[in-house]
């Protein structure tokens, strides 16, 4: 990720160009009965001459296990960034929950978690106190939060780490102690950039046991990855992205479609398919004689 965050109160004040929003609740929204989880409409970012996000339109709906797909570069940091709230758009409206992010900033935080990438905590504090911290921050009560800290450090397997400083955490405790942050308040919907990345298999099996749960009682799930397989047995929605743009989105069978596997139809998308895996480098192969 190359984004660096700007700071968010700031960003809140200045709100990207506002659009209408289109009010139909019908199509991939889902479900009927409430607003999508997500809906995003003509967003747009570009550092420079670079465009990062190519004008997408995206929804996504509420109570699913959602993947953002995309090689590097293709622009899904930037995108969960700014839906998050945590960069500001050139253009386009993001809801999220029916509200709108640059609007109504206060509703929308109130219901989101967010494990960004390149997650920076407070590093002096233990990750217990960086646990009490975020919790009082999202006005629970001292007792609750407590609770709430205990069980969600014993899950995770932190227990144990719960007293040391974030600073002395390695990369997956890292992860494993944002993701307790981002939990806490309970959200409806939960953003994750990269959750399993630096995450041991024993680690990344109990994350995924934690967000199998919190997804069964109808909470959102909407990360991103590059790992195929982890998306594919996980998600039971995608959307693809590449070059900044949607290339496809909805039910994980519809985008994979034909293809054997989710990889394959990635491959596909992304027009990665038929490029060569590194025939030009005739010099490498130490193994060989010189
Ligand atoms: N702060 C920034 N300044 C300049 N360019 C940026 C910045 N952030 C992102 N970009 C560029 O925008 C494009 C999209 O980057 P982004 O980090 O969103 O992609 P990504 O899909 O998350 O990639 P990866 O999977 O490698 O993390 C890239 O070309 C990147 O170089």
């Amino acid at each position: 990720m190359a984004n660096e965050p700007e700071h968010i109160e700031e960003r809140a004040e200045q709100g990207p160009p506002q659009q209408a929003v289109a009010t139909d609740s019908e199509g991939a929204a889902g479900a009927p009965d409430g607003p999508p989880a997500v809906r995003i409409q003509g967003l747009g970012k570009k550092f420079g001459e670079q465009v990062a996000v190519n004008n997408i339109d995206l929804t996504l709906p509420a109570g699913r296990f959602i993947g953002l797909v995309g090689p590097n570069g293709a622009g899904k940091t930037t995108t969960l960034s700014m839906v998050t709230g945590l960069l500001r758009p050139d253009s386009g409206v993001v809801e999220i929950g029916g509200h709108d992010v640059w609007r109504d900033p206060v509703a929308v935080k109130s219901r989101i978690g967010v494990l960004p990438e390149g997650l920076r905590l407070f590093e002096r504090l233990s990750g217990r106190e960086l646990l009490g911290y975020t919790g009082r921050l999202r006005g629970l009560p001292g007792a609750e939060v407590d609770k709430r800290a205990g069980q969600l450090l014993d899950v995770l397997d932190l227990s144990g780490a719960q007293h040391k400083l974030v600073v002395d955490y390695s990369t997956g405790m890292r992860k494993k102690i944002g993701l307790a942050a981002a939990l806490l308040h309970n959200p409806e919907i939960l953003f994750l950039d990269e959750p399993f990345e630096g995450v041991d298999p024993v680690s990344a099996q109990t994350i995924r046991g934690v967000l199998e749960r919190y997804t069964s009682s109808g909470a959102t799930v909407i990360f991103s990855s590059h790992v195929m397989e982890l998306v594919e047995s996980l998600c039971d929605w995608v959307a693809v992205m590449a070059a900044g743009r949607i290339r496809a989105d909805g039910p994980l069978a519809e985008v994979r479609g034909a293809a054997p596997t989710l990889q394959d139809a990635f491959l596909e998308l992304v027009g990665a398919s038929g490029r060569g895996a590194g025939q030009n480098l005739d010099w490498l192969g130490g193994g060989r004689a010189r």
